[in-house]
């Protein structure tokens, strides 16, 4: 660890440079791995693991040094005569605990930004997807040797909730928990002992609204109805395949999935059947079997029941199954839940506060912008949302009113994307950041330094009448400073700095007499 701590950025860039042309090169062999231990389709392993991972990577490699060298600040006006800076120094050991949904990812995108900082790093993967992570561990090892670097500087453990309990209180230095809200809270109260900083990474249910923008498509004095039909038909077109992978990409198994889509009443039925429509189609079964297949099994054991039962209760109280429902029976034995059209959902039904994690679509439907706010806002989790409107003054507007972490406007989860953005949520979906600037400086200890600007000008020193014993003036002196340097008026800046001389003229005697006695 020490002697990574000490690596230049050009090694660590060599380290990541190493690592992207290894998944480059084997992208197919990685997605069947994740795609084989958590059942996804290779298409939804190449676009939910891979192709973000290589964004981070490459957005690692191009900006990241930029964030982590020394960066100067102002001093202030009474320290003009100070250079500040904050200096990012690496924290230590990172403690990383993941969940299963995303093998690969999940394990190199807290590898990649640890390292990079400077960091050592244990991950400890979930007990439902150990397998590949073995496999992931090699490639780890190989890029790590390929640039002469400590080997075990990264470790991969596995276990269930001890193992994960003995990473927290076991002495790393900070800890990226990444998992349910529950065993968050598990995870924060471990740490409290420790004082380990955490990040916490949980649940979510993002609501994804779009707007019909009737007011200029319908306006009969707008000159050209005929061209914001047109637009708005097509936003239409653009908000249903984007709904469509925001809940049913990796079978609904996604922190920030798609849970709560609200449309506003005049397109909410075209929305809805454009829906149905589609998820009517969607093929499922085994990943990687003979047939090519739209959604995958679910992957840890239990979950395709509990979104059963969540459904099947939606359904007791009024809530209406457009399309699937049901478990789906297949020889493979694997755990499969169809793709779920649901309406007719109220904030009164479990299904509409409790995460899902499955490939459930609830349409809500609203009025106005106010009522989709009051909706996407109802909700105990705050990690992404999307805002649908062909004005995207109308839909930012919505957007700074959601309770999230993140907003993407006119599409989904691309703030994720921009590997440049903080990742992360508010409420009970977590708080401080993982990815972006924010979450690779957080892999930091960000030390604050100040020294003299011009040295070989002036070296500060206490002022003879502040130093022990202080003289008689020393009071009236600090006085005189605060108004001189603080005052709102060039009056009060005037008359502090008379304090100042008269204080330092007249006490200067005093001050030696007192020294000399
Ligand atoms: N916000 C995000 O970035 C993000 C990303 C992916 C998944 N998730 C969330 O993860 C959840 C699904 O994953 P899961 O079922 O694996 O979550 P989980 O909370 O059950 O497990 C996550 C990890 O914590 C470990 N663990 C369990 N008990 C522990 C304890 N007491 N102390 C320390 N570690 C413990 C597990 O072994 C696993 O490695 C969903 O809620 C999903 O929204 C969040």
């Amino acid at each position: 660890m020490q002697i990574w701590k000490g690596a230049t950025f050009q090694k660590r860039k060599l380290f990541l440079k190493t690592l992207l042309k290894y998944i480059l090169q084997n992208q197919e062999e990685i997605c069947r791995v994740a795609s084989i231990d958590s059942g996804k389709p290779l298409v939804d392993a190449a676009f939910g693991e891979v192709m973000v991972t290589c964004e981070k990577i490459a957005w690692l490699i191009k900006e990241g040094e930029k964030h982590l060298r020394p960066e100067h600040r102002s001093s202030g006006a009474m320290m003009f005569y100070k250079a500040a800076r904050v200096e990012y120094h690496p924290v230590g050991v990172v403690g990383a605990i993941v969940p299963w949904n995303y093998p690969f990812h999940n394990v190199f995108n807290p590898l990649t930004a640890a390292l990079f900082a400077g960091n050592g790093l244990v991950i400890k993967v979930s007990e439902h997807a150990s397998w590949s992570s073995q496999y992931y561990g090699r490639i780890i090892s190989a890029a790590l040797q390929a640039v002469g670097a400590p080997v075990d500087l990264v470790q991969i453990v596995t276990g269930y909730a001890e193992a994960g309990n003995a990473l927290v209180t076991g002495g790393v230095d900070k800890v990226i928990f990444v998992g349910s809200t529950g065993v968050g809270r598990a995870v924060l109260s471990a740490a409290a002992h420790t004082l380990t900083p955490v990040v916490l990474e949980l649940g979510g249910k993002d609501a994804f609204i779009v707007c019909d923008d009737a007011d200029l498509s319908q306006a009969s004095s707008y000159p050209c109805s005929l061209l914001t039909n047109h637009l708005c038909s097509l936003q239409l077109r653009l908000a249903v395949p984007t709904a469509l992978r925001g809940a049913f990409q990796s079978c609904g198994q996604n922190c920030a999935g798609a849970e709560r889509f609200l449309v506003q009443a005049p397109v909410f039925d075209r929305f809805v059947d454009a829906a149905v429509g589609v998820a009517r189609r969607l093929r499922q079964g085994p990943a990687l079997g003979d047939v090519p297949v739209d959604c995958g099994a679910m992957c840890m054991p239990g979950l395709a029941d509990k979104v059963a039962h969540l459904v099947e209760e939606a359904v007791a109280d009024g809530a209406k199954v457009l399309v699937g429902g049901h478990l789906v029976a297949h020889e493979s034995g694997g755990q499969f839940y169809a793709p779920t059209v649901l309406v007719n959902v109220t904030p009164a039904m479990r299904i509409w506060r409790e995460e899902v994690f499955g490939p459930v679509m609830v349409i809500v439907r609203f009025s106005d912008d106010d009522e989709a706010v009051r909706l996407a806002n109802d909700c105990p989790f705050g990690l992404g949302s999307a805002v649908f409107s062909r004005s995207q003054r109308r839909a930012n507007d919505i957007g700074r009113r959601l309770q999230a972490g993140m907003t993407s406007i006119n599409d989904f989860a691309t703030t994720y994307m921009c590997q440049s953005l903080p990742f992360g949520g508010v409420k009970e979906s977590g708080f401080d950041r993982f990815a972006g600037i924010e979450g690779l400086r957080g892999l930091c200890v960000p030390k604050a330094v100040c020294e003299d600007r011009f040295p070989w000008l002036m070296r500060t020193d206490i002022p003879p009448l502040l130093q022990y014993p202080v003289g008689d003036a020393a009071f009236p002196f600090v006085c005189g400073l605060i108004s001189m340097f603080y005052g709102l008026s060039l009056r009060d800046n005037l008359s502090g700095l008379c304090t100042v001389i008269a204080c330092f003229l007249g006490v200067g005697k005093k001050a030696s007499h007192k020294k000399s006695k």
